[in-house]
């Protein structure tokens, strides 16, 4: 069924799990998702960034929200368990109303990379907007280092866990995603992994709200392994380890943002079919094994934050 982001994730928070979200560009990825959240009767949050409406509306953002809307819905109203559909990093108005008049579970405003008092003032008309049309929003707090769409942090800005308790009481936003020490991509750390617990634990203390972590794929090196046994060069890729991650959901993490792990799983597959089979040109074939493993990633982060049976 087709829910409201706090359908899922309000549940999550009451009985303390974690729930994955997913990023997608296109239909492939949507099949391995669905497929994972029906074997493991888990919910599931697919997400899109700014960058995957416009690819997907080959240029125009309002045709890729909708188009996410009808396939997603498509999928969503076609099997028991509960799927909801997330706009991520949203910064842009035109892509935050594009997504909320399309249909859209959530929205996030991402505007952390701003003075606290703008984040603040632009969150709460978000709120107010898309809260009119019954949909959920996400907002973030400190920086993830690294590149987020069109932003560039040099350095992670941990949250402060007093401005947390003030930004959810003066914007009423949903859901939040507090820096902890986490960044996107593939090569998260360069020593050992290491989150700010304190902070995390104080923030879901002043606020109760459910909370995301961003950048919080595993980088699973099964999948980095067969993706270089077949001519790719992911040298010193590192995620966040598993039992890191189950800490974060333990300290009050429910949305569980996951981009990269399914990067990797569908290109180790993806190289690994071509590689094996050069006479191949069917794409139905060659992007099956791609599907299979990040359909098996996706299964086992479900394990890992305990959403399995949540539905
Ligand atoms: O935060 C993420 C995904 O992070 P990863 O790169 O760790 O998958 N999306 O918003
Ligand atoms: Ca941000
Ligand atoms: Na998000
Ligand atoms: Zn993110």
């Amino acid at each position: 069924a087709y829910v409201n982001t706090k359908v899922i994730l309000d549940k999550a928070n009451k009985e303390g799990y974690g729930v994955g979200a997913f990023n997608v560009n296109n239909l492939e990825f949507i099949h391995a998702i669905i497929e994972a959240g029906v074997e493991k009767k888990s919910p599931v949050i697919i997400q899109t960034s700014q960058g995957a409406l416009k690819y997907a509306g080959d240029g125009d953002v309002y045709r890729g929200a909708r188009l996410f809307v009808k396939m997603v819905r498509e999928f969503a109203d076609s099997v028991e368990i509960p799927v909801a559909l997330n706009l991520d990093h949203g910064s842009k108005l035109e892509n935050i109303m594009a997504c909320i008049q399309a249909g859209y579970s959530s929205v996030m405003i991402d505007a952390s990379h701003s003075p606290l008092e703008e984040n603040i003032a632009i969150t709460k008309d978000i709120v107010r907007i898309a809260h009119a049309a019954n949909v959920s929003v996400e907002a973030e707090l400190g920086q993830l280092a690294g590149i987020e769409d069109d932003v560039v942090a040099e350095h992670s800005v941990l949250v402060d866990p007093n401005e947390a308790k003030r930004f959810v009481e003066e914007t009423k936003v949903d859901f939040l995603a507090p820096a902890i020490g986490t960044s996107h991509g593939a090569f998260k750390f360069k020593g050992t992994a290491k989150l700010d617990f304190d902070r995390l634990k104080e923030v879901k203390e002043l606020t109760k709200i459910p909370l995301v972590l961003h950048g919080a794929s595993s980088v699973v090196q099964e999948m980095v392994k067969i993706a270089e046994a077949n001519g790719a060069d992911f040298g010193g890729s590192k995620g966040v380890p598993s039992d890191i991650l189950k800490e974060t959901v333990k300290y009050g993490i429910n949305k569980v943002n996951t981009d990269t792990d399914l990067r990797m799983a569908y290109i180790a597959g993806l190289r690994e079919f071509l590689n094996n089979n050069p006479k191949e040109f069917d794409p139905r074939k060659y992007f099956a094994t791609a599907k299979e493993y990040t359909k098996k990633v996706i299964m086992d982060r479900m394990e890992v934050l305990d959403s399995v049976g949540k539905i």
